[in-house]
């Protein structure tokens, strides 16, 4: 089975090709990256994906079956531009969103407190909105997107707005979800994020996907043209033939860019320690590294990354 099926979505607003061809599929218990700059068409394809908007062509499919608005009730979407009612007391709000989605009031009660004890706003239950931090507001919001536990879960930009210690604990939930099966996916310009989150990723650029796949796959098709060095004294080896750049930070770090495209030259480090070596350099650490999926995301679109 699977969660999310695009084939060939397009979206034209006015002349303005916001999504071009992009097919994707989203497994259930699989965390989904989105990928893009800003104004890529990641928006535009979530939105496709939840029937705001109608593709001009090409298929949506939601849970095996052709997109049908019933499906939403197993859907939770947070959307980027964050919105609740300002005036209603927090809890009502909850509530009132479980019943929206089919829940008793009672039901609704009782999640949306557990809810609020999991991410550590139970103190803001009894407020109205317009009281609450904008970190606060996004975690209530993320509890009305999860309420009725959806199968499949669309969060646009979840991660923007939230301090370090917030983001972490939305991050630790969305794992948590994932494990128990739920198929994920949101959108980020956060690389570090994805790379350390997500199974499967789709880089979108100018409306088109130039990257899409399982995580460790893409980065396998990469070549591991990167160092990370630890020395002590002389650091002429930094200016080996196999080095195509090199930086060097405090306390006797650098970061090694080997020259080599993986395809017709293969990148070798060996000859760079064996420099340091002869040169009487002293290394505590040498460690061959893949490209990060900054430096891939970076290389696919020409550097239009906004983040
Ligand atoms: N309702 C609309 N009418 C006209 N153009 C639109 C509309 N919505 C989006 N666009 C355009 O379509 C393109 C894709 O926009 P979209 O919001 O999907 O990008 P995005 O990847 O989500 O960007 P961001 O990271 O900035 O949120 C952009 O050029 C945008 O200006």
């Amino acid at each position: 089975m699977a969660t999310v099926v695009l084939d060939k979505i397009r979206k034209v607003y006015e002349t303005k090709v916001a999504v071009e061809g992009l097919s994707l599929r989203i497994e259930p218990g699989t965390m989904f990256g989105l990928l893009g700059p800003n104004g890529s068409g990641k928006t535009s394809s979530i939105r496709m994906m939840i029937g705001i908007t109608v593709p001009d062509s090409g298929t949506v499919t939601l849970f095996d079956k052709p997109f049908e608005r019933d499906a939403l009730k197993r859907v939770g979407y947070l959307p980027e531009e964050r919105g609740l009612y300002k005036k209603m007391n927090v809890m009502e709000q909850i509530t009132f969103m479980g019943q929206l989605r089919g829940l008793s009031a009672t039901e609704a009660d009782k999640r949306g407190k557990a809810w609020a004890e999991r991410l550590q706003i139970t103190e803001a239950l009894p407020k109205k909105t317009e009281e609450l931090s904008k970190g606060m507001q996004q975690k209530i919001q993320f509890i009305t997107a999860l309420i009725h536990e959806p199968e499949l879960i669309i969060m646009d930009e979840p991660f923007s707005g939230l301090d370090p210690v917030n983001g972490a604990l939305l991050q630790d939930t969305l794992m948590d979800l994932r494990r128990e099966g739920k198929a994920i996916l949101f959108s980020t310009h956060r690389m570090d994020q994805v790379e350390k989150m997500c199974d499967a990723i789709a880089l979108i650029h100018r409306g088109r996907i130039v990257l899409e796949g399982n995580m460790r796959e893409i980065k396998s098709r990469y070549p591991k043209n990167r160092v990370e060095v630890t020395f002590e004294g002389d650091n002429s080896f930094l200016r080996n033939a196999e080095v195509e750049s090199a930086e060097e930070f405090g306390g006797g770090m650098a970061s090694v860019k080997l020259r080599g495209d993986g395809i017709t030259t293969m990148p070798d480090a060996q000859p760079l320690l064996a420099e340091a070596v002869a040169r009487g350099t002293r290394i505590s650490r040498f460690e061959v590294k893949e490209p990060t999926l900054e430096e891939i995301f970076i290389e696919r679109v020409g550097g239009a990354v906004d983040a």
